[in-house]
């Protein structure tokens, strides 16, 4: 699965926590994360991260476009609903496709430690019909 994770400068600490409690599960997918959420996700847990912009320099814009490619199954973005973020627009966008395409998002810690288990029990798996839908389509295109 392909798995994005995001935190504002408030939640990176939380961010770091979670990514090297759940290290194990992570591990056996994809991870996918804005500029500086990347670096921190690389070096709690040493596991190789696709990194891009950082959010308010366009990271946002870019894994919401991966979403609307169906190249994104889960995302974990751990928001700080008490700083104003100067790219709330892109914040909004980015969750508003998640909604658009129904892709599994948290956004904050307690959802995100329901859906990481969930994924490890199988729980995502409808992603991998999803997923292998698109092929279908490609394929009789
Ligand atoms: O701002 C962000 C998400 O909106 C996160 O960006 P960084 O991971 O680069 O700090």
């Amino acid at each position: 699965m392909k798995i994005a994770l995001i935190a504002h400068d408030e939640k990176k600490p939380e961010m770091a926590r979670f990514a090297a409690a759940y290290r194990e599960i992570l591990r056996g997918h994809q991870l996918f994360a804005t500029g500086h959420t990347g670096q921190v996700v690389a070096d709690a847990t040493q596991l190789p991260v696709t990194r891009f912009n950082s959010g308010p320099l366009g990271g946002d814009q870019e894994i919401g476009a991966l979403i609307a490619q169906n190249k994104m199954d889960l995302i974990i973005f751990l928001r700080d609903p008490l700083t104003a973020q100067p790219h709330e627009p892109d914040v909004n966008a980015l969750i508003r496709l998640a909604d658009v395409y129904s892709i599994p998002l948290a956004t904050n810690i307690g959802t995100a430690e329901i859906l990481i288990r969930g994924l490890n029990a199988g729980f995502l798996d409808f992603r991998k019909i999803v997923n292998g839908n698109e092929s279908c389509h490609e394929k009789y295109e």
